[in-house]
Order: structure tokens, then C-alpha cells, then sequence
């Protein structure tokens, strides 16, 4: 099988250059090519060709950066029969890492990977404007809000810096509840349609965790060929911060407010434009009236990983 170790230098707290340099002969010894990123989308970009160069041998994608940089590799190898991932968790989030497993990044990681069995697991499989996979989770409102305002600001970066980059989402979480502006969403799932008023988020998840550590769906299975939708509604703004931070413990799903449901296709439309994440990144508006369509993808995605991070 080709091994091919993929870094972005950018995620988390940046690439520690001595480690690598020390790390790359280590690998190279061990037949594992190593790729450094530079800007975003090049990863997505690399994974494909390499994915056409390869098209009937099995590639292993050992990924290091956060939840991005995982949302980027299986959208370049998305519908690539032999492609298998392994992540060495290195964001401010990780939440791949926290659910399907990470490798460390030392010298025994090349021997390490060799002893990891890979499973498959569901793949979301998302269109808005055009069709995308999300690994982990989607959604649409205010966690989308939080997650743009977060990424795009400076503080982040220097926060990474000292280890302390999840401090950027509480300071835009304060931010948006402030001003967000809950909406009315028509969700058709499991065959169903139903219409909620004061709408502040919905999830689409594959996996229980997002943000970073939080239980939002925690009965998600990746293995049971269905999404847990979350819909967090008719909550005045105080009331929805406690419910909010009830989600790190996973008990918010006591609150009548929260609706869950499990489905293998979900419809969502909602009445004013919402911001939508994919994997925590940014997809933009989902314009007023128009249907955002995810469902479990066709095809499986192969991971390596046993060794659950225990955060
Ligand atoms: N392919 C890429 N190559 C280099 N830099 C990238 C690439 N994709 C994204 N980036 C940059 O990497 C950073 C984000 O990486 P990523 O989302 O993986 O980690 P994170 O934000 O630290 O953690 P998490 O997503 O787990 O919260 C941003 O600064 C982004 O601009």
C-alpha cells in the first residue's frame, strides 16, 4: 500500500520544523512520502491527483491538522474506492481525531500505523451549490456563525499559538448570541416534514462530537447508515446559552427545545439566508426558500485508527 504523510503546517499551533525535519528520513525509511501543504485547497487538490495516479492501488492519507484539514482530504479522495485515512491531530479541534482515532507524531508512527486496522465508516454526502462530503458533521445557523467569525479572525491564529485557540469560539459565541437571529426551518426527515419556528441551529451529524470536543449528537454511529439531525429551537437567548453549554456534556438532548431524529436523507429549508458548515469550515449562505439536501454517501470511507484520543 503507498503511504503518503500530508502536514499542514498552518493548523493547531503550526509545525514544529525541528520535529519534522528529524521525522521526515524516519519516514522515508519506512516507504512513507511525506507532502507539505501550503495554502488551503491544496490538499483536496494533491489528494485527487494522487487518487487518479493511483487508481487501483490502495493509498494511505495519514492527514496532520485539525477538523479542515480533515474536511479537505476526503473531499479529494471523495468517490476514490482505495483510499484510506489516518490523522495525526494537530487543530484546535480535532474532533476526527476525538470519534475515529490519531496517531502521535513521533518516530514510532510509522510502526504504529503499520498495526492499525482500518474500518469503514459513513460519509455525508452534502449539496448546496455544488455536491461536497462532510466527515464528521454539517449545520446550519448560529454554530455555522460562531465557527465563520472564529476561523477568519487574527485572534485565532495567536491564540493557536499558545494552546489556546478553542478560547476564539467563546468569544464569538458571546458575539453571536448577541446578535444572531433564529429562523423557521421545514426539516423533512425519516420520510417526515415538520416546521420549527426560532430556529437557532441545525445539525446534521455522522459522529457525536463537533466544536471541539462537544457531545452534540452522542448516540451517533458511524456504522449505522443514518444522520442524527439536531434541531435547537423556540429557546429565549438566555436560555439557549444554557442549553448550549449543556451540549459539552451531551445532556442538552433532555431539554424539550431540542429536537433530534435519526434518517439516512435529510431536507432542510429555512426562511432568511443561514450560514451553513461543513466539518466546522464555511459553505456559505443557504439561501432563503432553497432545499440543503445531505444524506449517507453511496460509497464508505475507509479509516485507520483505533487509538481514540482521550482528551
Ligand atoms: N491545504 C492547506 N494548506 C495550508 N494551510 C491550510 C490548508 N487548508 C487550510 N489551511 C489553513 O490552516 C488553518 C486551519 O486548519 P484546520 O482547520 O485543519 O485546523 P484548526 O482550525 O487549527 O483546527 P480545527 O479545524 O480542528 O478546529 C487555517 O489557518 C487555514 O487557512
Amino acid at each position: 500500500m503507498k503511504k503518503i504523510a500530508i502536514f499542514n503546517p498552518n493548523a493547531g499551533k503550526g509545525l514544529n520544523q525541528k520535529t519534522l525535519a528529524l521525522l521526515i528520513p524516519v519516514f522515508k525509511q519506512a516507504g512513507i512520502e511525506v507532502w507539505i501543504s501550503r495554502a488551503k485547497h491544496d490538499i483536496e487538490n494533491r489528494i485527487r491527483e494522487w487518487c487518479d495516479e493511483y487508481p487501483f492501488e490502495k493509498v494511505c492519507f495519514i492527514v496532520s491538522g485539525g477538523d479542515g484539514t480533515m474536511h479537505e482530504a476526503v473531499n479529494g479522495a471523495a468517490g476514490h474506492k482505495h483510499a484510506v485515512f489516518a490523522s495525526i491531530p494537530a487543530g484546535s479541534g480535532n474532533d476526527f481525531a476525538r470519534h475515529f482515532g490519531g496517531l502521535k507524531l513521533d518516530v514510532n508512527l510509522p510502526e504504529r500505523l503499520s498495526r492499525l486496522q482500518s474500518e469503514d465508516q459513513d460519509l455525508i454526502t452534502y449539496s448546496i451549490k455544488k455536491e461536497r462530503v462532510a466527515v464528521s458533521n454539517m449545520g446550519a445557523g448560529f454554530d455555522a456563525e460562531v465557527a465563520y467569525s472564529a476561523n477568519r479572525s487574527r485572534i485565532k491564529k495567536v491564540l493557536n499559538k499558545l494552546s489556546a485557540g478553542k478560547l476564539v469560539y467563546v468569544v464569538f459565541l458571546i458575539q453571536q448570541l448577541l446578535v444572531f437571529k433564529p429562523y423557521t426551518l421545514t426539516l423533512t426527515s425519516d420520510g417526515r416534514e415538520k416546521q420549527f419556528e426560532r430556529v437557532w441551529f441545525t445539525t446534521i451529524s455522522n459522529q457525536p462530537y463537533y466544536g471541539g470536543g462537544m457531545k452534540i449528537a452522542p448516540h451517533a454511529d458511524t456504522k449505522d447508515g443514518l444522520l442524527d439531525v439536531t434541531v435547537v429551537h423556540g429557546l429565549s437567548r438566555i436560555k439557549f446559552l444554557l442549553v448550549f453549554l449543556s451540549v459539552f456534556k451531551g445532556s442538552h438532548i433532555s431539554f424539550k427545545e431540542v429536537f433530534q431524529v435519526r434518517s439516512d436523507l435529510v431536507h432542510c429549508i429555512a426562511d432568511r439566508d443561514v450560514r451553513v458548515h461543513a466539518d466546522g469550515e464555511d459553505n456559505g449562505l443557504l439561501p432563503a426558500g432553497k432545499a440543503l439536501l445531505a444524506q449517507i454517501a453511496a460509497d464508505k470511507i475507509r479509516v485507520a485508527g483505533q487509538l481514540a484520543l482521550d482528551e
